[in-house]
């Protein structure tokens, strides 16, 4: 099956001819369909619980399905693929990692290659179910993907859980989130408002559907599902069964987050083994001093890339950090690990009331539309600008996936400030490279930077010479990245 194919000729191509059907299409069957979006854990999951339940209450099936979406391989209007090699190859540790951790309940993971509006009904109707449970993403394009689900007669049920702070235990309805994070954040305090408590994983799952042509641990065998099988919805499924370009990266030595070695490899039990290890030497208490670092593994927490990917949760980390705090001691650098974490539940949240605003040209400026500087933004991707701390920056980008915060504010800003370059474009870019990709907390810091967001101080120019000064006094990181 080839990468290229768009969801619509994959599906007319490969199916077979429909099996009797219930009102609406649907034959009667109990099951839930579990989507998986960017919560791949099992720990914290209230919406693989709600799935769980509904199954059991039915005395039915569960099937835990995640879907390539191959929009992800088209090129974007910036001229390349949204998703590149280091966030697909951090993806599928993660989604292997899953897989085995489902088959050890008894479940099992299945991949498919097409779009959810193509793929997910169709599947349902060939498996007799009606009722599909997945988290809420407020973003525009996941928001029209759920609507697109309950117009084809799929019974959607959404569970927000990815902010640290539960819908309903804020201040105000929201909607009516204050834009500026500092009001946030201080309303919030003033409240006395804590982060929600992380819900444990499930003890079991309700088995595969029956009439599933597949074992649990072939399912697990992540992107070789299905393969061999010999019934109608085996051959459908196989043929849609997602077998994305595998070539997996080489991770270059210098990074400062080594996801080819298992420590930082996806996946949720990476993700617990980080969080705890990162308790246990205590480096919550110089978080604040050595946030701004630029290279090695421990200078920061390294959470988004788990965060990001739904690994970990923001609440279950929090909960570390809570009782790393009552062991050993709160103290200014443990508090700005709340402090930043609040960071991307605003973003969230503004992503949640602004919606579509904040993704066009102008956010939600009246400011003139942004021009694109084609040739600085492609000496920007290659890390050929001739200024050494953002080319420093590129390189490490794109050779691993991660760059540090400090750099990433640098390097946003030179695009935007100095080569008069247009935000959306390096946003697309972060988009693709990132393996802590995140749709709310990457626009939000890109309209930031632009000055086009919520933040009432008009966008940020960061003097890379000063910062060069201040963050590289001795150039080491620049020596690092000198080079390709
Ligand atoms: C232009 C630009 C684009 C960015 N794009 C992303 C993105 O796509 N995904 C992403 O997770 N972060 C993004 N960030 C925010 C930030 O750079 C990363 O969250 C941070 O560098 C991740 O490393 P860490 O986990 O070690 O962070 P730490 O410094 O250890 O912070 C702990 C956690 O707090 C949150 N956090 C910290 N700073 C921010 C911030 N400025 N905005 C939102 N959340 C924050 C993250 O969840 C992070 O994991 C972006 C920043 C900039 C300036």
């Amino acid at each position: 099956m080839g990468a290229r194919l768009g969801p619509g000729q994959v599906l007319l191509r490969a199916l077979p001819p429909q099996r009797a059907q219930g009102p609406g299409g649907y034959p009667m069957s109990a099951g839930v369909i579990y989507w998986l979006r960017n919560d791949l854990r099992l720990h914290d999951n209230p919406a693989l619980l709600l799935a769980a339940r509904r199954a059991s209450e039915q005395g039915g099936w569960l099937l835990p399905v995640c879907l390539h979406d191959p929009v992800q391989q088209l090129e974007t209007r910036w001229g390349f693929a949204r998703m590149g090699a280091h966030r697909r190859a951090f993806l599928d540790q993660a989604l292997q990692d899953l897989g085995r951790q489902l088959a050890g309940l008894g479940s099992g993971l299945l991949q498919l290659h097409g779009s959810p509006a193509m793929v997910l009904p169709e599947l349902a109707r060939r498996l007799g179910a009606r009722r599909l449970v997945c988290e809420a993403i407020a973003a525009p394009e996941e928001l029209a993907e759920v609507q697109a689900l309950r117009a084809a007669g799929l019974q959607v049920e959404t569970v927000w859980q990815s902010s640290l702070i539960d819908p309903a235990d804020l201040p105000f309805a929201p909607e009516a989130v204050p834009d500026t994070f500092t009001t946030f954040r201080q309303k919030l305090e003033r409240a006395g408002v804590l982060e929600a408590l992380p819900r444990p994983a499930p003890a079991a799952l309700s088995p595969l559907p029956a009439a599933f042509p597949a074992t649990a641990a072939t399912l697990a065998g992540a992107l070789r599902p299905l393969e061999g099988e010999a019934s109608a919805l085996g051959d459908w499924l196989a043929s849609i069964a997602a077998r994305p370009d595998m070539h997996s990266p080489a991770v270059d030595p210098r990074s400062s987050f080594p996801y080819a070695e298992a420590r930082c490899h996806g996946g949720e039990r990476a993700a617990l083994a980080h969080l705890a290890q990162y308790c246990a030497r205590g480096l919550p208490h110089s978080y604040k001093d050595t946030r701004n670092g630029l290279a090695g593994l421990d200078y920061s927490s390294k959470f988004s890339p788990w965060l990001a990917t739904g690994a970990l949760s923001p609440r279950q980390a929090m909960a570390a950090i809570r009782a790393f705090e009552a062991e050993r001691g709160a103290n200014d650098s443990s508090y700005w690990l709340w402090f930043e974490l609040l960071w991307r539940d605003h973003f969230r949240w503004m992503s949640r009331k602004h919606g579509r605003r904040l993704y066009g040209a102008r956010g939600l400026s009246e400011r003139p539309l942004p021009a694109h500087n084609a040739r600085g933004f492609e000496r920007w991707t290659e890390g050929r600008t001739g200024d050494a701390l953002v080319d420093a920056g590129m390189r490490e980008l794109s050779a691993t996936g991660y760059l540090s915060n400090r750099l990433r504010q640098n390097v946003a800003s030179y695009l935007v400030h100095d080569l008069g370059g247009d935000w959306r474009a390096g946003a697309a870019w972060f988009e693709s490279q990132l393996i802590d990709y995140d749709c709310c907390s990457n626009q939000g810091n890109w309209l930031y930077i632009a000055g086009r967001g919520t933040d009432p101080r008009g966008g940020r120019r960061f003097n890379t010479n000063k910062q060069a000064q201040d963050y590289d006094r001795d150039g080491a990181y620049r020596r690092l990245w000198g080079r390709p």
